[in-house]
């Protein structure tokens, strides 16, 4: 009798047999209906085998096939069966991650059109339409041809100005027949000479046969993304596909305008969270027939089954929007390099503030690690100064000396640009009478004061209350607020310069669809004006005008629990710096802090990110820290910390293990979150297959244990922090 081994969205680490009536054969990476525990699920075909363990008299049917062709290819399903293990996440719940929504749920995938949006006769030619981001959605398709939905939303349009342009017929929807575009040449839009170093880089990378791993540690500005081009350039011409993972924040209409430019006519897909299921279910079923050419992506594009992947690039490979922060918690990065040697195929890893998980990689010559050491589009680099913060007077947390530059900056008719990562107004509201503060009453931080919209919200858990007029502890009307956000910059800047405009772009601030695009577009259209921003300005942005940098609290990277804390600090320092000075005259970056004498400070500040981070790699070998180590943690929360403690003390065996460093029990640092009592345990190996040896039997060993349902427990394999 034939048995199909089937994978199912259940969190089990393990297949189910089913038999199937011959006459109508699932296959294998194909989908099926089975029945499930009583239910009706979808699941996935993995393997068809003769025999059974199960009992006959136990084994089930598979209901109905849904695909006479594999969704997920033998190949890919090996990729998803070894993200599960090295994951320790079940394979079924794994498999169902990678696959879009439709397919999830049962949907046919046999579509061969996408819907088109195109300039109808009149919209080509009109140019005067009272509603102004409707006419720049017609320029945008007169500058850059026709275009999705997907990618007009990911420009920053909606799909209210989408519909009101069909309604005045400027443009028209056209369902397009997916064609092949590997038989037309490829056109290559305008593109500057490479200069030496990037020539070097783009040769390295062409000659390349085979995997091999690239580590392109390049300065902000120094033309990474035109090395990128040009090295896609050779791929797409030879009629492969290529995927671009970006950052969380990286995919704005700049970069995606940048791709399309170069690429005139090319099938570009974009892929982000942001997609209807129907979107998505393009994009994947455009990747395996190989009818896009290249997608633009963040971290979960890793998943899309190409046919002809032969190129993965990872722009800004050590941001931490990589990692996936719940269920499956992968990292698109890794588990890149995995789906490149499985394909054989170079992967580019680019960034001008290398992980140092990366960079140990790329000194023991395990990644080609290739240098860009110049700005493409200036010749000086930026110069830094550290403004010593003790004893000074400040105004809403600025130095006097930053405020004249920041007057010296608009008087020359550039921009200035102030960085401080924390949203809100303030962090605490403080009583001045009792010291009381401002707690969220479900976890063990302060709630912070958002003056705008009067309220008082956890930036972890997003409970709101509302702001007290009086101390609820002694009734004293003297309550206030401590600490700085950027809501407060933004109102003492915009008193203090009353004709300059401000712009303040953090989580808050850029809530609306559509406002974070509209910011940029108006930082774009240059003239003196302030910046104030979280790490949402910080990365990929190219702002010309910029020419000053203020970095308002680098202090709390310095002193942080978590040992990524200072290789964090240092990313995020030398990513806002590199906004500054990007074309012409060298900018100024200016770093307040409490800690001038600081070495990891000095480090960064006299020799530069590359000289911290191989001195911050040396320390980190000295205590045997990742990348030294390999690390994983087991995280437990309930509402009962001794049910927590109990289940975690079982965990740790009476017996060492050998190779293997157990820390813990422990309270996480932040020791209540949403009312949850919070432990952990970490785990540590200096060999990679001990640890993941280990983490096998300890998953099975959870799995089984008997507070394992009353508990909410993960396992965080190369956690990003150990919060
Ligand atoms: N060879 C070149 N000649 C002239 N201009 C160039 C060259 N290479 C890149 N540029 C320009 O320099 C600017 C910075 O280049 P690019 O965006 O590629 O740098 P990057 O290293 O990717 O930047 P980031 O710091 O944002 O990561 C861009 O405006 C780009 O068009
Ligand atoms: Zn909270």
């Amino acid at each position: 009798m034939p048995f199909a081994a089937v994978a199912i969205k259940v969190p089990l680490h393990r297949t189910f047999d089913y038999t199937y009536d011959t006459c109508q054969a699932p296959c294998v990476g194909g989908r099926v209906w089975v029945k499930f525990a009583n239910r009706r699920c979808v699941a996935v075909v993995t393997e068809l085998k003769e025999h059974s363990d199960v009992p006959k008299d136990k084994v089930k049917a598979i209901e109905s096939v849904i695909d006479e062709m594999p969704v997920l290819s033998k190949s890919h399903l090996a990729f998803l069966r070894f993200a599960s293990q090295y994951y320790c996440y079940p394979f079924g719940d794994t498999l169902f991650t990678a696959l879009p929504g439709a397919l999830r749920d049962g949907e046919d995938i046999d579509k061969t059109q996408t819907p088109i949006l195109t300039l109808t006769e009149s919209g080509r030619t009109t140019t005067q339409l009272r509603a102004k981001k409707q006419l720049a959605l017609l320029e945008q398709l007169r500058s850059a041809g026709d275009a999705t939905g997907t990618e007009l939303k990911t420009l920053g349009f909606s799909q209210a100005q989408i519909k009101s342009l069909l309604e005045k017929q400027l443009i028209r929807e056209e369902l397009r027949q997916d064609t092949s575009w590997q038989s037309t040449p490829l056109q290559i839009g305008n593109k500057p000479t490479l200069n030496p170093e990037q020539a070097t880089a783009c040769s390295a990378i062409n000659h390349n046969q085979g995997f091999r791993t690239f580590l392109i540690e390049g300065v902000t500005g120094s033309g990474k993304t035109e090395v990128y081009l040009q090295c896609l350039e050779k791929v797409l011409a030879a009629g492969k596909q290529a995927l671009v993972l970006v950052p969380e924040i990286g995919l704005t209409p700049q970069t995606v305008n940048r791709f399309k430019r170069r690429f005139p006519g090319l099938p570009i897909d974009l892929w982000h969270s942001n997609l209807t299921d129907n979107e998505r279910l393009h994009t994947w079923r455009r990747a395996q027939q190989a009818t896009t050419a290249l997608v633009i992506g963040t971290r979960s594009s890793i998943f899309l089954p190409f046919q002809s992947l032969a190129m993965i690039i990872v722009d800004e490979e050590h941001d931490h929007s990589f990692k996936q922060q719940d269920s499956l918690r992968y990292h698109a990065r890794d588990l890149a390099a995995y789906r490149a040697n499985q394909s054989q195929i170079p992967l580019l890893l680019g960034t001008a503030t290398p992980a140092l998980e990366t960079l140990k990689k790329a000194l023991d010559n395990k990644y080609q690690l290739i240098t860009l050491s110049k700005r493409a589009q200036t010749s000086q680099d930026n110069s830094f100064h550290i403004i010593d913060m003790k004893a000074q007077q400040t105004q809403a947390g600025f130095a006097s000396s930053s405020l004249q530059a920041i007057k010296r900056t608009l008087a020359l008719g550039k921009q200035a640009m102030v960085f401080l990562n924390r949203r809100g107004f303030a962090p605490t509201l403080i009583c001045h009478e009792c010291s009381w503060i401002s707690d969220c009453e479900r976890c063990s931080t302060s709630a912070t004061y958002h003056k705008n919209m009067q309220r008082l919200v956890c930036h972890h858990c997003g409970e709101q209350q509302f702001v007290p007029h009086q101390c609820p502890d002694c009734g004293s009307t003297q309550i206030m607020p401590t600490g700085l956000g950027t809501e407060q910059l933004e109102e003492f800047l915009t008193t203090e310069f009353p004709d300059i405009p401000v712009c303040r772009i953090d989580r808050d601030s850029t809530r609306r669809k559509g406002s974070l695009e509209s910011a940029l577009e108006r930082i774009h259209q240059g003239g003196a004006q302030i910046l104030i921003g979280t790490q949402m300005l910080a990365k990929g942005h190219h702002f010309p005008d910029v020419s000053l940098v203020i970095i308002l609290d680098v202090d709390s990277g310095l002193y942080s629990c978590d040992f990524r804390a200072t290789e964090h600090m240092a990313q995020l320092v030398t990513q806002v710096a590199g906004r500054a000075g990007r074309s012409g005259e060298p900018g100024t970056v200016l770093l307040q802090t409490h800690f001038p004498e600081h070495p990891l400070l000095q480090d960064l500040v006299n020799n530069g990110y590359q000289d911290f981070a191989r001195y911050a790699l040396t320390e980190r070998q000295e205590v045997q820290l990742p990348p030294y180590a390999h690390l994983a943690i087991v995280r437990v929360e309930a509402t009962s910390a001794h049910l927590v403690m109990t289940f975690l003390s079982d965990l740790v065996p009476a017996q060492p293990f050998s190779g293997i460093q157990l820390l813990g029990p422990i309270p996480a640092p932040m020791e209540r979150l949403a009312g949850k009592y919070r432990y952990q345990l970490h785990i540590q190996a200096t060999q990679r297959n001990t640890l993941h040896q280990y983490l096998m039997q300890l998953k099975d060993y959870i799995g089984s244990h008997k507070l394992a349902t009353r508990v909410r427990w993960n396992i965080d394999v190369d956690p990003m922090d150990t919060f």
